[in-house]
């Protein structure tokens, strides 16, 4: 297939690119709704792969995250290329990219799903904290594991191993669409986690599915209270006309 450096650059950029910041509202239904209930959301929107399978919190006290995505790219690292050495240069890519990391931005790593070797360490997570960074999720693994343990920013990988990155990663690129745990994450999509796990939401639709997320959650509760209080799944889950009624008399007008 014919691609032009135009239309590569087109493809690029959306669709995340160029979107105003996340509205109050927004973000504060979207710190508070489940993933759950997000990814029902997405689905009913047509998007059914939006879990980043098989990443688990490293800061049981930390599980909640909200941020938009900061991408970093690796490729396999190669034996002439990836020596200790280069850890001196302070221009090694994933060190610009640690340190261009916004406040609020979320450092999502492509790792290729590949533990062998750590995807980032203790010092440079430390480093995206004070940074004011909203978080890490990696399809890699972590080292240093009991300093993320202790760390007060949510991260999530795919495990934990102690051998340094270079030995089977190179950070290429950054700020590019990448592929973690099987899901593409372009650059301001907003990244979601909590105790079921990480989800990615498109960032043009982040607005929409923050309203009708909170909406779901507030008609759930209702329906959970009922179930509570012994109703059967008939005509409580999913609610009947007449139950639909009853609540939305309870609701504010
Ligand atoms: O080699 C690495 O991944 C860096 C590291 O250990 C750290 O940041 O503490
Ligand atoms: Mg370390």
């Amino acid at each position: 297939m014919h691609t032009n450096s135009a239309n590569r650059s087109e493809i690029d950029e959306q669709p995340a690119a160029h979107l105003a910041p996340l509205s109050p509202e927004a973000t504060l239904a979207l710190s508070r709704v489940s993933t759950a209930t997000i990814t029902t959301q997405l689905m009913s929107r047509g998007l059914r792969n939006t879990y980043l399978e098989g990443l688990e919190f490293s800061n049981p006290a930390r599980q909640r995250l909200l941020g938009e995505a900061f991408t970093m790219r690796c490729i396999p690292a190669r034996e002439d290329i990836d020596v200790p050495s280069i850890f001196q240069d302070y221009d090694h890519p994933q060190r610009i990219g640690v340190e261009s990391v916004e406040p609020g931005q979320v450092l999502v790593i492509d790792a290729r799903g590949k533990k062998r070797a750590a995807s980032i360490g203790h010092i440079l997570a430390t480093r995206l904290k004070m940074r004011g960074a909203s978080g890490i999720v990696s399809d890699g693994s972590f080292r240093d594991m009991v300093g993320f343990e202790e760390l007060d920013l949510p991260t999530f990988s795919a495990g934990a191993s102690p051998t340094t990155n270079l030995a089977q990663h190179h950070v290429v690129d950054f700020q590019i669409p990448i592929a973690c745990a099987e899901v593409a994450v372009y650059p301001g999509d907003i990244m979601v986690g909590d105790r079921d796990g990480v989800v990615c939401i498109p960032r043009h639709l982040a607005e929409s599915v923050a309203r009708d997320a909170l909406e779901q959650e507030e008609l759930e509760e209702f329906i959970l209270s009922k179930v509570e209080e012994g109703s059967p799944l008939r005509g409580t889950y999913p609610p009947n006309e007449e139950l639909l009624k009853t609540y939305s008399e309870l609701l504010p007008n």
